[in-house]
């Protein structure tokens, strides 16, 4: 078999893009879309993503991590598939999709997409970290600096080590300034360190607006790929109008015999 991709990235965390309008993807088939985002036997990526068509929306994103399972929604694909959305002309500049936890309303305009996000009302605050769910399960932990830090290590003691087989997403935190944190995380399903996550720089900003390290309302998060900005509104301690904003590039496009 033949199959037709592009490849795209948001802020360094890079994904292989299918059109499967047609439904001719094999869904099931696990162990292909590992083999497609293998670096050396591959393509190469994060994840992978189809876009197909859906009754209630514009389209619908089916998003897999890494390791060939479907994951749970990604902030940085969702932006991605916006793009490409965009690139197919099955959009304009603005769109409400569908993804894995719900419908999601986005815009998308000089290469920059600004991909609305669910509320969130649940943050478990506990003396060493925070845990929300962004869309996907995140571990935020504060460190002195990211630049050092063991991120792949630590990262995965506490992804097996605290949330077992299930596991979650785990971040490390800076303060740079007021509005201004560095983050590095370590995937679930990459299990890896990548260079950006996007639910996970919307956590991130969630838990550092929530646990008052921060009062703004536009919160700049550095990754290793790039600057993400999340706009928030707090009520009552419901987060709501959530917005991860930034840049989503095609980088290649090609075929693959697989
Ligand atoms: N890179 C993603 C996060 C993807 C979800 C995650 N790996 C999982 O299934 O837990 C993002 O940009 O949000």
């Amino acid at each position: 078999m033949t199959l037709s991709f592009y490849k795209y990235q948001g802020t360094g965390n890079d994904f292989v893009l299918i059109d499967n309008r047609q439904l001719k993807f094999p869904k099931n088939d696990t162990k292909l879309v590992a083999f497609l985002c293998d670096r050396k036997f591959g393509i190469g990526g994060d994840g992978l993503i189809l876009l197909e068509n859906d009754e209630l929306s514009d389209f619908r994103m089916v998003y897999y991590n890494a390791d060939g399972n479907e994951g749970s929604m990604c902030g940085n694909g969702g932006r991605c598939t916006v793009a490409f959305a965009n690139f197919l002309g099955v959009i304009e500049k603005d769109t409400v999709f569908n993804a894995v936890d719900g419908k999601h309303a986005a815009t998308i305009e000089n290469g920059i997409v600004s991909l609305q996000m669910q509320d969130v009302s649940e943050i478990k605050e506990k003396p060493e970290y925070v845990f929300l769910n962004t869309g996907s399960p995140h571990h935020v932990q504060m460190v002195k600096t990211v630049e050092n830090f063991e991120v792949y290590k630590e990262g995965k003691k506490l992804r097996y080590g605290l949330y077992g087989q299930i596991g979650s997403n785990i971040n490390f935190v800076e303060i740079l300034e007021d509005d201004t944190f560095a983050v590095r995380t370590y995937e679930r399903g990459v299990e890896d360190e990548t260079l950006s996550c996007g639910t996970g720089v919307t956590a991130v900003a969630i838990a550092m607006h929530n646990a008052g390290k921060t009062s703004a309302n536009r919160i700049k998060v550095n990754t290793q790929g790039g600057e993400l900005q999340v706009e928030l509104c707090e009520k009552d301690g419901i987060y709501s109008h959530i917005h991860l904003i930034g840049p989503a590039k095609q980088v290649f496009k090609g075929k693959i015999v697989c």
